[in-house]
């Protein structure tokens, strides 16, 4: 058997009902290689890795490990070989320590107790991510909690890491911070296995590529070798649009207007909101960047009524105060909402794709008089599948059975087909791979077109660089200023970012030399 391989895996086929999301693939990973896995959502890769993870158990195939056939069973079996995984959802406990963290994920293989904080600092120091494991996670920012995934990983004696989106929540220096640790990592003798849709980040850090479409595998490449836009055909085919033009919009008349809005935490957690000064005007798109867990969350349920504490006459939509109003009658006001949480807030996992629709929609001529039409719940949960090109096995389908990128372009879609007055966003491509996201793009601005204000939240700035019309930050629960976009350079929007403002900065107004640059 072949040793150059760290991995081989081969024939690699899983069966899920109404789909087969695994189908024949072989997949090898060299020593000491960066290797992408990329593909459309729903192509198969979460399955893939989860597989060699032992989360997962396939229906056929076989893995070899530096050349010796192993059956992985499960997490510790494969930890227990030298594979490490940090998934794209943190499993971090919030009230315990990073000590403490790392020695439930780890059991048994984290070694002595009295040790392990000192052997975390080592870690940790060494590659470049410094951590303080006595701080409890809950004071972490998201760039930090990834680390103590990583350095959970490093621990052992790891000879494949495994990456789900890594920098989909992480600041511009956080990911250049991530690539010279993975750099390190690989001039050790490391593996790593890259899932990313961020195409410009696999031709700068991988090594090589497997591309799957459809459960089998497509192609492979060298990314160096290959522009994303040349990667993204490999991916997507040549039927499928892969850019669109950004069209600037001013916008008139303003939609959404925030007065001086504070909020006091009220969970342990929550981050209070300070002085939040914010409009939205008709027909523009405004984004607010910020690194998870700077108030985004709070701002969030504020503007959309799920938090529906009265704070004077803060929130106008189109002139009329709302505070105070619940989700339903914002919505009855022209709201549409896409929460970042699309399980469990955006749609309810054990509900079929025509319960979902029905859920935020019943109020456009789904029911008449108390009574469901169901020809119309079908038709529309059917025309978001076939415009969005959501891949499902059908309406029929449970949300949970979807892939993370089809469900978030099936929630994108019943939201934009209300044409709403005002569309609240948090994260609207998060994990939805080059293709969809350029149809959800053209959505979202040809819904601007038509004069909806639209509010966009993301950690994506690649993203809101493309669609926002003006851009500012939040950082601990403070707005910066806002600026039109292309006068906005990436280095200033990352120091907002990073709460480097002033306070009487007023948002809409260019930001003085100070605001801008003080530290
Ligand atoms: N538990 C499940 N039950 C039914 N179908 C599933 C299940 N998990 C995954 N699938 C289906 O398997 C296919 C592959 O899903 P997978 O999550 O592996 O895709 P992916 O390439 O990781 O997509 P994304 O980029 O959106 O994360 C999808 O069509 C999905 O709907």
């Amino acid at each position: 058997m072949n040793k150059e391989n760290r991995v081989m895996m081969k024939g690699m086929t899983k069966q899920y009902p109404g789909c087969k999301a695994n189908d024949g693939i072989n997949l090898n990973i060299k020593h000491k290689e960066i290797h992408a896995l990329l593909g459309e959502n729903g192509a198969g890769k979460s399955t893939l890795i989860k597989t060699l993870y032992g989360v997962v158990k396939p229906d056929q195939g076989e893995i070899f490990w530096n050349g010796r056939l192993v059956d992985i069973k499960d997490p510790a079996a494969a930890r227990a070989l030298g594979i490490g995984m940090v998934f794209q959802h943190f499993s971090l406990f919030e009230t315990l320590t990073i000590t403490e963290n790392i020695a439930l994920a780890l059991g048994e293989q984290a070694g002595h107790p009295n040790t392990l904080a000192r052997r975390i600092k080592e870690t940790s120091e060494r590659y470049g991510m410094p951590l303080s494991p006595e701080r409890r996670v809950s004071s972490l920012s998201t760039g930090e909690r990834q680390r103590v995934e990583i350095v959970r990983c490093l621990l052992l004696d790891i000879q494949l890491l495994i990456l789900d989106e890594p920098t989909s929540v992480l600041t511009p220096q956080e990911v250049d911070q991530l690539f010279k640790t993975l750099r390190t990592l690989k001039k050790e003798g490391c593996s790593v296995l890259f899932i990313s849709h961020k195409l410009h980040e696999v031709t700068d850090i991988c090594d090589s590529a497997t591309i799957l479409r459809a459960g089998k595998v497509s192609g492979h490449c060298i990314p160096k070798e290959e522009t994303p836009a040349s990667i993204a055909r490999m991916m997507v085919g040549d039927d499928t649009p892969i850019s669109n033009e950004t069209r600037r919009a001013e916008g008139s008349g303003v939609f959404l207007s925030v007065d001086n809005l504070s909020i006091k935490a009220e969970a342990m957690f929550d981050i209070p909101l300070k002085n939040i000064n914010l409009t939205v005007k008709k027909g523009e798109i405004v984004g607010i960047a910020g690194v998870a867990g700077n108030g985004q969350e709070e701002l969030l349920k504020a503007l959309s009524g799920e938090e529906t504490q009265k704070h004077g006459n803060s929130i106008k939509f189109a002139q009329q105060v709302v505070d105070g109003m619940s989700p339903l009658k914002r919505r009855r006001l022209g709201m549409a909402l896409v929460p970042e949480d699309r399980l469990g807030r955006g749609a309810v996992p054990t509900m079929d794709l025509c319960e979902n629709t029905l859920l935020t929609s019943f109020d456009h001529g789904l029911v008449n008089r108390g009574f469901l039409n169901k020809n119309k719940i079908v038709a529309l949960a059917d025309k978001i599948i076939a415009k969005y090109k959501v891949k499902t096995a059908g309406n029929h389908a449970h949300a949970a059975s979807l892939s993370g990128g089809n469900l978030q372009k099936f929630i994108i879609g019943r939201e934009v087909e209300q044409q709403p007055k005002f569309l609240l966003m948090s994260h609207p491509t998060w994990g939805v791979d080059i293709g969809a996201q350029v149809a959800i793009h053209k959505a979202i601005l040809n819904l601007r077109d038509q004069g909806c204000a639209i509010l966009i939240i993301s950690e994506d700035l690649d993203e809101l660089y493309k669609v926002s019309d003006r851009l500012g930050a939040i950082c601990d629960g403070k707005l910066s200023p806002f600026l039109p976009t292309d006068e906005l350079p990436l280095p200033q929007l990352g120091q907002w970012m990073a709460g480097d403002f002033a306070d009487d900065d007023t948002q809409g107004v260019t930001p003085s030399p100070k605001g801008a640059t003080h530290s």
